[in-house]
């Protein structure tokens, strides 16, 4: 058995350019089907150059016209535009190898896989995303792993970014893996005392239930060997390791807005109470000292 067969097997199906509100670069958000589950994976993707092996790949009676269609393209569309592999206005031409149909690497279209890239493993979360919960800080996270991607330094911590290049893998594992359902009765325990691991047992689910083996794959896919796993869990710092095909080779921290400037970010009481019990019971490398409210007892509960 080879070691990459051990690892769920991934094919982007379609990627797009995004024009952002944010005024930073475009994104490629592609799109992954895989042999494990059943759900849409998503890559979002900051450079037009980090390209996914399995997209470009050359495929059976692939046309110019599917190519482009599905994203598989080099440069910029625009219309009138008949050939995926070449752009003719950036001067840009994709090499294919003729016997396998596989992306050959080339410096002047395609991202360097030896590059130090920084790279989010991002789970979903409906509420933090969409409806503004004050609960945890998922959404905040989402924009900061898009804005240091964009950005080469940011000035109040010296974190050193990704200049236009970056992935955000976003793994549609709700709810730490339990799903919306279970997610929304666990916040019922959580305003009956009980904090997010808590709750999650009182529920009879792991405190975290979530398997990062799909994101792994999709970094591979993509091309990323080195990265600077933005993070402050130490489990996923592990989970990214895959040596020789993924290495982490730096953890770059998700320090809360809050901390930083007390103006901005999530306040409220459920977010310190989050925050403390990923630090206290989920080894959070998070380094405030804990001046966080704290957890009432939920002895009761269980
Ligand atoms: N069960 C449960 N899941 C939650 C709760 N709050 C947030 N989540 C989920 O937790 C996950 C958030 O994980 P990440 O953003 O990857 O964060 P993390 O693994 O804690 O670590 P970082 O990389 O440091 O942010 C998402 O799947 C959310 O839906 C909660 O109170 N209970
Ligand atoms: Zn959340």
């Amino acid at each position: 058995m080879t070691i990459s067969s051990e690892l769920p097997i991934v094919e982007c199906v379609a990627r797009a350019r995004i024009p952002t509100t944010t005024g930073g670069p475009d994104i490629f958000l592609h799109l992954y089907k895989n042999n494990k589950d059943d759900k849409e994976h998503l890559a979002v993707v900051f450079g037009e150059d980090i390209r996914s092996k399995s997209l470009f790949k050359t495929r059976k009676n692939d046309t110019q016209q599917d190519r482009m269609i599905r994203g598989a393209y080099v440069g910029k569309l625009y219309p009138g535009r008949e050939s995926a592999d070449v752009d003719d206005k950036q001067k840009l031409q994709l090499q294919f190898d003729s016997e396998t149909g596989a992306l050959v690497y080339d410096a002047n279209t395609t991202w360097n896989p030896e590059n130090n890239t920084l790279v989010r493993i991002h789970s979903e979360c409906y509420t933090g995303e969409n409806v503004w919960s004050a609960r945890c800080d998922c959404g905040e996270q989402f924009d900061r792993a898009g804005h240091l991607m964009a950005i080469d330094r940011e000035p109040e911590t010296n974190i050193i970014g990704g200049n236009g290049h970056g992935v955000i893998v976003y793994l549609r594992q709700e709810g730490r893996g339990i799903g919306l359902a279970e997610k929304l009765k666990a916040y019922n325990l959580q305003d009956l005392g009980a904090d997010t691991v808590q709750a999650n047992l009182l529920l009879k689910h792991p405190a975290d239930a979530r398997d990062f083996s799909i994101g792994k794959s999709i970094l591979i896919d993509l091309n990323i060997k080195n990265a600077r796993l933005l993070t402050n869990n130490p489990d996923k710092i592990e989970q990214a390791n895959y040596p020789p095909l993924l290495n982490c080779v730096e953890r770059v921290p998700m320090i809360p807005i809050n901390w930083l400037n007390s103006n901005n970010g999530i306040k409220s009481k459920e977010i310190d109470g989050y925050l403390r019990t990923k630090m206290e019971k989920m080894g959070h490398l998070l380094s405030k000292p804990l001046n966080l409210h704290t957890a009432e007892t939920v002895n009761t509960l269980i």
